[in-house]
């Protein structure tokens, strides 16, 4: 096999047999194999959310063309500004030197205004060159770099899996991609050893299944010794890529965030306005909590909660870049994100001169203990004498909520943790067995149980993931539908996603899972989705169905029976990554693309 005909990019995705036969019933065998296909790929374009509470679309797309291509006032090219040198990869080398302005361009899906267009390319033919009396030099990368390589990353010193010999800083190599193979335990791996010499022979560690998996060509920024010594860094620039697309790694940091458009439309589906109180149940890193909040002008409480302490650090640290004040986070399982015994809110308490300073519990949490007592001052006492602990790393403090009253919230978005298994590019699914997506689909029902306690009647549900698996999305809607009766799906805006899945599946347990009822489907949106919920004139049904029940700060406002009061949307193939703050391990993201398989 001569070089070029392996050193390409034609990635096949991998399933489990189980799991492909699936998704075969639910999706077509046509239309999954193009699914599977566009998975592999990342998107073409770049989706920026302009912030509008400081910049605009066009005072955005000015200063990315003057990254670009400097002043432009009058159609010339002139000098970069030196603010900008650093932006090397949203210059434009392909033009000629004129400007092409179809790269970038505000989104024209009404509705959607604040929403800017970065067009990236690919695929590229790469042109691997090296003498035909030597092997070509080589590196070997671990899927998640490759995957992140993909969107525009480059390669960090713990993706490298295995290297040429004698390659030297400034060598140009060639970069593929080491995927996942069954072994002979029956489980999946690499079988590469972090450090594998490559003799550019067919010997080397999966010659024959690296075919087609080639992501481009880089200038190695350190020896090979230096690569597999270093603990962190850059260890290839890559200069010649499969797929390019513009990296925006602290370009114009609070006036833009990268975002995929599902996961804009999943925000913007919830239909949040100035003044109310919002919770976003599984908030970070904050791409939809900001999203929100920016939405509502910053005017009302966006309640942002995660299970993970870290990651609300995440959130906080977003909304600051933002500058958006109205966002309140809480450490709190979602699980138990209705509070079991309500106590006086703080709000009350602060009005009454009790207790807040001590306990440490901010407006909007409602703290309580299992016998409905606060956990004042016992915890006041130890976060004093303890110092201020982790809590305040970064400049921030992470409270923890103990939950919230039921109806405590206009809306309600429960972006779930999910298989994401609608993320691109994505060279490898064979994780994911049957009874790994049926568990999610378990824990996400449990979600939802408690989402539908904790919005108001007359209040509004988006329910969304990144998953193309019918068990997290569909058959979410049909336990929510059949469970909660005063629930209905409406029409969503902008609508520019596929319908949902009507049907079921039965699998070889006899369990039947179901999905949409004939009618239903078009009041979700799949990939770039939505759907919404309205309950229903028996919105007294579902105030008397919950306990502790306390006053919707906004109930006074709600026509008791309005037709249209819930909204419902799932996202097929859309998960925000904010490469700012979700860093992976092996490889840096700098680019997140638009999902539109
Ligand atoms: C799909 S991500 C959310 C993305 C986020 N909505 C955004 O747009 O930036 C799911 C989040 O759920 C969180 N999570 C998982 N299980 C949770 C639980 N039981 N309670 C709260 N958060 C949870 C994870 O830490 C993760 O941050």
């Amino acid at each position: 096999m001569d070089s070029s005909e392996r050193c390409c990019y034609d990635p096949y995705l991998q399933w489990n047999p189980q799991v492909e036969e699936y998704f075969i019933k639910a999706y077509g065998a046509d239309h999954f194999a193009r699914i599977s296909k566009a998975l592999t790929r990342p998107s073409c374009y770049s989706c920026l959310r302009v912030n509008m509470l400081n910049t605009t679309p066009d005072a955005v797309i000015q200063k990315l063309l003057e990254m670009r291509y400097g002043k432009v006032e009058n159609g010339a090219r002139n000098e970069v500004e030196k603010e900008y040198d650093n932006v090397q990869i949203l210059k434009d080398n392909t033009n000629g030197g004129g400007i092409n302005r179809d790269f970038i361009h505000k989104c024209p899906i009404p509705g959607l205004e604040y929403v800017v267009y970065v067009r990236g390319s690919g695929p590229h033919g790469v042109g691997y060159a090296h003498s035909p009396d030597q092997p070509m030099k080589e590196v070997i990368v671990s899927r998640k770099c490759a995957e992140a390589v993909l969107r525009g990353a480059q390669i960090y010193v713990p993706g490298v899996l295995a290297c040429s010999s004698h390659v030297e800083k400034g060598d140009t190599v060639a970069v593929s991609v080491a995927l996942e193979q069954r072994e002979q335990d029956g489980k999946w791996g690499t079988g590469i050893t972090r450090g594998t010499v490559l003799q550019g022979l067919g010997t080397d560690p999966h010659y024959i299944q690296r075919k087609g998996l080639y992501i481009g060509q880089g200038t190695t920024m350190m020896s090979r010794a230096g690569i597999f010594r270093a603990l962190e860094g850059v260890a290839i620039c890559m200069t010649n890529r499969v797929y390019d697309l513009p990296s925006f790694n602290n370009v114009l940091e609070g006036e833009i965030f990268l975002q995929n458009l599902p996961s804009i439309i999943a925000a913007h589906a919830l239909d949040p306005q100035e003044g109310e109180r919002i919770f976003d149940m599984c908030a970070a890193p904050g791409g939809k909590t900001t999203a929100i909040a920016m939405l509502m002008r910053d005017q009302g409480e966006v309640v942002a909660a995660d299970r993970s302490h870290n990651k609300v650090i995440d959130v906080q640290n977003l909304a600051a870049e933002m500058g958006l004040k109205c966002i309140v986070t809480y450490k709190l399982d979602a699980l138990k994100s209705v509070a079991r015994k309500v106590v006086p809110d703080v709000t009350d308490l602060n009005a009454a001169g009790e207790v807040a300073s001590e306990i440490s519990v901010q407006p909007g949490e409602t703290s309580v203990t299992e016998n409905g007592n606060t956990p004042t001052s016992k915890l006041g006492k130890q976060r004093k004498k303890n110092g201020p602990g982790k809590n305040n790393y970064s400049g921030f403090r992470v409270e923890k909520s103990k939950g919230f009253p039921p109806n405590s919230f206009d809306r309600v978005l429960l972006d779930a943790p999910c298989s994401a298994l609608g993320l691109r590019p994505r060279l490898f699914a064979g994780e994911e067995t049957l009874e790994s997506l049926r568990n999610h689909g378990k824990y996400q029902r449990r979600m939802f149980d408690q989402a539908v306690q904790l919005v108001r009647p007359g209040g509004v549900i988006v329910y969304s993931t990144c998953t193309i698996n019918p068990g997290e999305n569909e058959a979410i809607v049909r336990y929510a539908l059949d469970t909660y009766k005063f629930l209905s799906l409406a029409p969503q805006h902008p609508r520019i996603g596929g319908p949902g899945l009507v049907g079921h599946y039965e699998f070889s347990d006899g369990y039947v899972e179901r999905w949409l009822k004939p009618g239903e489907e078009d009041l979700v949106q799949s990939l770039k989705f939505k759907g919404r919920i309205d309950i229903k004139s028996d919105v007294q049904e579902h105030s008397a169905s919950t306990t502790n029940r306390a006053p919707s700060p906004k109930s006074n406002q709600v026509e008791p029976s309005s037709a249209k009061i819930g909204s419902f949307g799932i996202s097929g193939l859309a998960r925000p990554i904010n490469s700012r703050i979700l860093l992976d391990p092996e490889s840096c993201r700098t680019h997140k693309a638009m999902d539109s398989v």
